[in-house]
């Protein structure tokens, strides 16, 4: 099947890369010229394991294309996906005016039927709005569609060849019948096509999201829990895991949340909550605790030095959201970093993939390390931001060599308590004892 993608962002190059894995001829739009010309040379330009080798194998093919103009690759197709941008707005709402502004587009330029297929996260009555923009100028029948898309970042690649669900919202037969086809590869091996109207399509979206984000918020709240009463929070989280009513994933407690999602889809689904004049009680205190989660370490390295830090040296391993990105969008690091420089700290920050984007948005304010040990020169303590595989198992002799130090601030729990112990560091991490070296 033909299918144009507009938008080449996280989801958009994903997606167009795998249905073009999947034999289809897919024509990706951006507006972005340098990113268009870029990607048409061959280049990637985001960190997705996996991704490059199939993207360059299906330009070969001559089944993946990238152009600026939608004019071009809407003519080619009939299923039009949009990947394009929902930010939140000031007031926390999604911002749909990439959505709308496309949509102009489309009505304007079609010449014969098009099936709509939005792939961006966007409120429940979207796709109605969507069908009323393009209905405002055209005559020529169309369907909008509404196919959320559940992918993590690190692992894209992977959840899109072989997602848990494909969730669609369409009141067409006609539509129902082309995204059944184009999905039917995964039918085969049995991966559940999920058909329902686009509204319950839309929220589940915001539903699966929000739900997430409330369960690593709840451990959280019982990992700092855990440390007031002398629990174990890694011991509790195995207990409670192994009842598969509730699982193991998601359970793991840190600096809280960030990314490009889960913070501006909880933010959405409360403002969209509010204009129904609805409440979202347990979403309102996610977002606060998650907050307060982000930045918890802080006071402890002021508690832990006698409260004044300013003229102290931190080294920071890892900058990204999480491991397995360069996405730094919302990060718990960048939430240390502007409240330790505040407080008057000096940071030597290292991250192999991020690091590059965090210097585009802070340059000199904070120092960039060549290696995760060059970081530590001279380092008050190690503050662990992100679980990047390369910091589970470090050269603890070479660390207190390098440090003044022996301390660590672990927001990702990345050690067994005994290692530090052995190594004789102080540490401290979430909801677990702190191992104490003075
Ligand atoms: N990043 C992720 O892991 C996931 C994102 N989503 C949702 O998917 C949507 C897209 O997210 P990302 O891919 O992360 O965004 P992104 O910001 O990485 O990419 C969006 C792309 O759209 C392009 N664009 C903007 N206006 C355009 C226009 N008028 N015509 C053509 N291209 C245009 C931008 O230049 C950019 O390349 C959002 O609604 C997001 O919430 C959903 C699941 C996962
Ligand atoms: O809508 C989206 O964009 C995507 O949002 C998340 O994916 P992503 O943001 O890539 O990353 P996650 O792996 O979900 O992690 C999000 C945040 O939660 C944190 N997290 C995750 C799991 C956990 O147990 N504990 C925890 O603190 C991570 O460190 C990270 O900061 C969802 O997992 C995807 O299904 C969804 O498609």
């Amino acid at each position: 099947m033909n299918i144009t993608i507009v938008g080449t962002g996280y989801v958009g190059l994903v997606t167009g890369t795998t249905l073009a894995e999947l034999g289809n001829s897919v024509y990706c739009v951006d507006i972005d010229e340098k990113k268009v010309e870029g990607l048409k040379n061959g280049i990637v330009p985001i960190y997705e394991p996996n991704l490059e080798e199939m993207f360059l194998r299906n330009i070969q093919s001559e089944r993946l294309f990238f152009t600026t103009n939608l004019k071009e690759a809407l003519d080619k197709s009939e299923v039009i996906y949009l990947a394009l941008p929902t930010p939140p707005g000031e007031d926390g709402s999604a911002d749909l005016s990439y959505v709308i502004q496309v949509a102009n587009n489309i009505g304007e330029m079609m010449t014969e039927y098009k099936v709509i297929v939005n792939k961006s996260t966007v409120p429940v009555g979207t796709a109605d709005r969507v069908r009323e923009v393009i209905a405002a100028k055209t005559n020529i029948p169309f369907d909008v569609v509404s196919n959320p898309e559940f992918l993590r970042e690190g692992f894209a690649v992977e959840d899109s060849m072989n997602p848990s669900r494909v969730v669609v919202g369409a009141s067409s037969e006609k539509a129902k019948n082309i995204m059944a086809q184009i999905y039917q590869p995964f039918t085969n091996t049995g991966i559940p096509i999920i058909f329902m109207d686009e509204k319950s399509s839309e929220l589940t979206k915001y539903a699966a999201n929000s739900f997430l984000a409330v369960k690593i918020t709840f451990m959280n709240e019982i990992a700092n829990y855990c440390e007031k009463v002398g629990a174990d929070v890694d011991k509790v989280r195995l207990g409670m895991g192994s009842d598969d009513r509730i699982g193991h994933r998601f359970l793991f407690p840190g600096i809280g949340y960030g990314g490009s999602c889960f913070p501006k889809d909880v933010k959405a689904l409360i403002k969209s909550g509010i204009q129904e004049d609805f409440n979202f009680q347990i979403l309102e205190a996610t977002e606060r605790v998650n907050t307060t989660q982000k930045v918890i370490l802080v006071s402890e390295i002021e508690k832990y030095f006698g409260g004044n830090i300013r003229g102290k040296k931190i080294a920071m391993w890892g900058l990204a959201f999480k491991a397995n990105t360069d996405d730094i969008r919302e990060a718990s690091s960048l939430d240390n970093i502007a409240l330790l420089l505040e407080k008057g700290v000096e940071i030597a920050a290292y991250d192999a993939v991020a690091e590059s984007n965090v210097q585009k948005l802070l340059g000199d304010k904070i120092q960039y390390a060549k290696g995760m040990y060059d970081a530590l020169e001279d380092a008050d303590a190690l503050f662990i931001a992100t679980e990047w595989p390369e910091f589970k198992n470090p050269n603890f002799e070479l660390m207190a060599k390098k440090m003044k130090n022996k301390v660590i601030f672990d927001g990702r729990n990345m050690y067994p308590l005994e290692i530090p112990q052995q190594n004789g560091f102080h540490y401290k991490s979430i909801g677990r004892k702190t191992i104490e070296n003075k």
